[in-house]
């Protein structure tokens, strides 16, 4: 009995020893961090899922404004928070060689979807995943599509149109309404497929973001396991694409590629790029496999970071009704010139719409925080700035934080942050500012692949809504938004209820 005890203390010690042993280590080399909690690091508000990790960061960036960058411990291991512009620079952009993965460990035999994604793939594999992307995302490509996604511009519209909640005291719940058109135009220009999200609240492919990412505890604390202790997500086999959801995508690549060949049918999308990927390079390398979690990543990529996106700037232009009303007059002006259409050219930039969803990433960035890891020994000067004391050489595998959201809430850059003031992106503002402070898309080599795309679609819903309807906010929408410490995305907790009355 006694023999039982003792061992069980014994591991109880290790597993303390464990835990603790690395809770030094900034101290030795006199960079300062936040005050530890022991067996959480200083990550114990996210753990239990009472901050988002964004506002845990954000909490560490306000709360050293003089240094160039903070330690901290990701639960047991050193990472550091990048403060610094000059430094955000190099580890984006000209130092990238040192910070080329992110860190992300998926095991693709537990993950195969997400461990396949671009996004999470390292070294050499990730430049080949990425190239054989890019030809999916050019300019010539995404104008290709446009017409594809304007058509969904015109669905919005008519179901506001035939929804009586819409312009009845009621309200419209605006993420849900974003999520059908992100999915119609992910369906339409990724697969040719129609989503039907609009005319069916339970059609297949709205459900299937409903798998993948409907917010729960659940579904958080999954998320939270794959991000900081990916070894135990491994064991419990936690994932990001639940099988129902890879199986969805494996019989949707098989059938579609099998109904194109028999109908000889030549769309020139993302499908059809990867199938001459796969006749290039061979079944054994390029199978169906890698075309599914192609698919299944355009997916997941390309339909919740941009819902988001048109959620938040509906929102933003229901409680600016000027903002709103000098974006419809742009609008309107567009279309008058196109003949009652939109056009590609005309709202690719340098528009005031172009301003208003910059300002509304600004203030809301999808992904807030960028996850690196150092991947060659780094340099950096003392955290109190070049000469203040010793430098310090940061390891391969220490992860290095880039906290998109702190940066665009620090008034150096955006003065009085919370204002919603699309003018900060007038292109003599943003010259103003120091590089790598707008980083909604991240920056450099890494920078997000669809933007594009994602630009566009978000684009086109808000055009679409701001030239029919005059946009309110419903009294059930609970102001200010707050965020929602469930969801690894920026997401607003609770709904975000509007009106859409008919223009007169
Ligand atoms: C408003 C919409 C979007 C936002 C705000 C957004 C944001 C981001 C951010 C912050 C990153 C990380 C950059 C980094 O780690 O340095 C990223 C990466 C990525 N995004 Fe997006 N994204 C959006 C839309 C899309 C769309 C529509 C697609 C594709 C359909 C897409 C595909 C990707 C991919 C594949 C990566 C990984 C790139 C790599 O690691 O090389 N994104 N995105």
């Amino acid at each position: 009995m006694w023999m039982l005890i003792l061992l069980f203390l014994s591991l109880i010690l290790a597993f303390y020893f464990f835990l603790t042993s690395n809770y030094g280590y900034w101290k030795k080399r006199g960079v300062p961090h936040p005050p530890i909690s022991i067996f959480f690091g200083n990550l114990k508000e996210s753990v239990f899922i009472k901050k988002s990790l964004a506002q845990v960061y954000t909490q560490m960036y306000n709360a050293y404004p003089h240094l160039l960058y903070v330690g901290f411990y990701k639960i047991r291991q050193p990472a550091i928070l990048v403060r610094d512009a000059e430094l955000l620079k190099s580890v984006l952009i000209s130092e990238f060689h040192s910070f080329h993965d992110n860190d992300f460990h998926i095991d693709e035999k537990t993950d195969p979807m997400f461990g396949k994604n671009p996004f999470v793939l390292k070294g050499d594999r990730w430049k080949v995943a990425r190239n054989q992307l890019i030809p999916c995302f050019t300019t010539k490509k995404v104008k290709s599509m446009f017409p594809l996604i304007e058509e969904v511009g015109k669905k919005i519209v008519a179901y506001l149109n035939r929804t009586p909640e819409a312009w009845g005291t009621e309200g419209l719940e605006t993420k849900e309404l974003a999520a059908k058109f992100t999915t119609d135009a992910v369906a339409t220009c990724a697969f040719g497929l129609d989503g039907r999200a609009f005319e069916d609240p339970n059609s297949e492919f709205r459900e299937i973001g409903r798998k993948l990412l409907t917010p729960s505890l659940m579904l958080a604390l999954t998320h939270l396991c794959i991000m900081l202790v990916p070894s135990l997500a491994n064991v419990l086999n936690a994932k990001f694409f639940p099988d129902e959801v890879a199986n969805y995508f494996r019989t949707l690549v098989n059938k579609t590629l099998k109904y194109r060949k028999e109908n000889n049918i030549v769309r020139g999308d993302f499908l059809d790029v990867m199938k001459a990927f796969k006749s290039k390079l061979g079944d054994d390398v390029f199978s169906n496999e890698e075309i599914a979690a192609g698919a299944a990543g355009f997916y997941g990529d390309g339909y919740e970071t941009s819902s988001i996106t048109i959620s938040y700037a509906l929102y933003e232009l229901a409680v600016h009704l000027d903002i709103q009303a000098k974006l419809r007059s742009e609008i309107d002006n567009i279309l008058a010139k196109n003949g009652g259409k939109l056009s590609y050219e005309d709202l690719v930039e340098n528009t005031y719409l172009d301003n208003v969803l910059q300002e509304t990433l600004r203030k809301h960035p999808p992904a807030p925080i960028m996850f690196k890891i150092c991947t060659k020994p780094f340099k950096l000067p003392s955290p109190f700035g070049e000469g203040k004391g010793p430098d310090v050489t940061i390891e391969p595998g220490t992860p290095v934080i880039i906290p998109s959201y702190a940066i665009h809430y620090d008034d150096q850059y955006y003065p009085d942050p919370e204002k919603f003031d699309p003018d900060r992106f007038s292109e003599e503002n943003k010259e103003s500012r120091p590089k790598c402070t707008f980083l909604s898309f991240g920056e450099g080599p890494r920078m997000c692949l669809g933007m594009r795309f994602g630009v566009t679609q978000v684009k086109v819903a808000i055009a679409s809504v701001i030239a029919n309807f005059e946009v309110r906010l419903n009294k059930k929408t609970i102001v200010p938004l707050e965020i929602d410490p469930q969801y690894f995305l920026l997401k607003a907790k609770g709904d975000i209820w509007l009106n859409y009355y008919k223009r007169k």
